[in-house]
């Protein structure tokens, strides 16, 4: 804890530093007496922070993130920054446009993964105290087959981001015609419309326990949902199966659907290989991701996964 203290604090005397540099016409001059003056008051906030036993900053630094205050946002988007950079995505800036001073600079400072994902972990407030479980596996995998055991189970509130994206294609508007031809390709729909359909959906439901099937299906869903959400999931159930079973079950399926037909199959395991499969492996590397064999019976197949459901019983 005190040494994440000590991070963000060295971070913000880099900050300063540089934002001095950079804006000070009279530059040596100006220079030395603002990081007199700055480095005074460190000085005096180290001694007083010291002076403080560890865990009253421990339960302070809690309470913080409890409460939303300014500063909680403020250590939260910091750390969701960095964790977007060490996947090697799109910069920070773009994706989290609320962010303030404590954001990590472009000198791309990044402290250790051990750290961050202690962060992660610590700094991501849950609201309403949400627990969203992300339902990953090919198409045809059986997500909502077991999904609907879940439900049944253990008092969640499913939610498939396919099915919400076929009613949106329903709507006849330009934004749901565009949604149709992306399914029919085999395509993922932008996170923008997904996320919102999603958040809309939660927001509309009592439940505080959601199984988003479907989602994230690639890395950028997965920033919008932080972005828009605010918080992670609680962890991934991920069904394995080859794309021979997927592909047997999909074209038994027959549920009328526009992307069950061998061609749109086939695209959808492109898809699924070159954007899902990395998310779930960026996953892995938070240790959130709970696999499941599912190439068994759905009886079997549902005995493994309500062993990730023990905590809710
Ligand atoms: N374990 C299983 N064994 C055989 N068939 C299955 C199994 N799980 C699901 N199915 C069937 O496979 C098809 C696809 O399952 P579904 O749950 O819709 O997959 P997904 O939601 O992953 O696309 C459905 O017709 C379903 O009844
Ligand atoms: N997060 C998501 C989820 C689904 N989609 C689109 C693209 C997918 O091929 C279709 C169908 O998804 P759905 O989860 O219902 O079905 P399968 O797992 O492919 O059987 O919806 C998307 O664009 N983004």
């Amino acid at each position: 804890m005190r040494r994440s203290i000590f991070v963000g604090f060295h971070r913000a005397a880099s900050k300063s530093l540089a934002h001095t540099t950079f804006t000070n016409t009279t530059r040596d001059k100006s220079f030395t007496e603002n990081n007199a003056v700055f480095f005074s008051l460190c000085l005096r906030w180290f001694a007083s922070s010291s002076s403080s036993s560890s865990s009253s900053s421990v339960t302070q630094r809690e309470e913080g993130y409890n409460a939303s205050s300014g500063i909680a946002s403020k250590s939260s988007s910091s750390v969701v920054r960095c964790d977007l950079r060490r996947g090697g995505e799109k910069s920070a800036s773009s994706s989290y446009s609320h962010s303030t001073e404590t954001t990590p600079t472009s000198s791309g400072k990044i402290r250790s993964t051990k750290i961050v994902d202690d962060d992660m972990t610590e700094q991501q407030p849950k609201k309403k105290n949400n627990h969203v479980v992300f339902v990953l596996g090919g198409p045809g995998a059986g997500k909502g087959t077991q999904c609907a055991n879940i439900v049944r189970d253990y008092n969640f509130t499913h939610l498939s981001a396919g099915d919400l994206l076929r009613a949106h294609m329903k709507s006849g508007t330009e934004d749901g015609n565009m949604v149709a031809q992306m399914i029919k390709d085999g395509k993922i729909v932008p996170s923008a419309v997904t996320v919102k359909l999603l958040l809309n959906a939660m927001a509309d439901s009592k439940s505080n326990r959601f199984l988003i099937d479907g989602f994230p299906r690639n890395k950028e869903n997965r920033d919008a949902w932080v972005s828009e959400a605010g918080y992670d999931c609680d962890f991934v159930l991920m069904y394995d199966c080859t794309e021979e079973v997927m592909l047997e079950r999909l074209l038994g399926r027959n549920e009328g659907r526009t992307d069950d037909n061998v061609e749109s199959i086939k695209k959808r395991f492109v898809t699924f290989r070159e954007s899902s499969v990395p998310v779930v492996e960026f996953y892995e590397t938070l240790g959130k991701v709970r696999k499941v064999d599912a190439i068994a019976t759905p009886e079997e197949v549902y005995e493994k996964t309500k062993e990730s459901f023990a905590q809710f019983e």
